[in-house]
């Protein structure tokens, strides 16, 4: 059994690492989907009530709260399979929370690429931060991310990917990870 969260900060490359798993048919949970879950539960608007949900399900339950609410989802993910990727882990909080629930089992991939990289792939994804985020920067959604524990989150990877090269490479990388472990990837560390 293997449980595989991924770390990074905005346009580092988590989402292109899920879509790697979801080729290999390997199940992602999104822990933005619990939160949009707990959004539509309270008869809120995912849309536009994400955030100020996030932050309540964490003053009512937390810090952990949304890893919590993610458990039982990974739990039944893994009934069909033997890995399961988690996307959108923010915090060292919920690191622990994984790690006191999988053991050795869990393993944290943190994605990594410097912020010029990350701004200009952002960009050419269409989704500059400056119109979707609702003019925040990228400066600043890094601040924000990072406010949240998401620095202390990544230096607590089992191993590290720079996305700093092709897509393609970047795909390679992961589906050696996913399929063949972390030892193929052990030059990463
Ligand atoms: N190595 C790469 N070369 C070129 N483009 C890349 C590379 N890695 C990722 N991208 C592109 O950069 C953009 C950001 O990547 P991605 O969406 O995976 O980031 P993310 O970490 O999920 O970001 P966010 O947290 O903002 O959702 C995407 O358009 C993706 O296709």
């Amino acid at each position: 059994m293997r449980v595989i969260g991924t770390v990074g900060l905005p346009g580092s490359g988590k989402s292109e690492a899920a879509a790697v798993a979801r080729d290999l048919d390997i199940p992602v949970v999104t822990m933005g989907d619990v939160i949009r879950q707990a959004c539509r539960d309270r008869g809120l608007d995912p849309a536009t009530h994400h955030g100020e949900v996030a932050k309540a399900l964490r003053e009512e339950n937390g810090p952990a709260a949304i890893a919590e609410r993610s458990l039982p989802i990974i739990r039944e993910a893994l009934e069909d399979g033997d890995t399961v990727v988690v996307d959108g882990i923010r915090s060292d909080v919920e690191v622990e929370r994984f790690r006191e629930a999988f053991g050795e089992d869990f393993e944290l991939l943190s994605i990594e690429a410097p912020q010029e990289v990350r701004a200009e792939r952002l960009d050419l994804r269409g989704r500059d931060a400056s119109v979707e985020e609702g003019g925040e920067s990228l400066e600043d959604r890094d601040e924000r991310e990072l406010g949240f524990g998401m620095g202390e989150a990544m230096a607590m990877a089992d191993y590290t990917i720079a996305n700093t090269d092709s897509l393609e490479a970047f795909h390679d990388r992961v589906r050696t990870l996913l399929t063949e472990g972390l030892a193929a990837v052990e030059g990463d560390r």
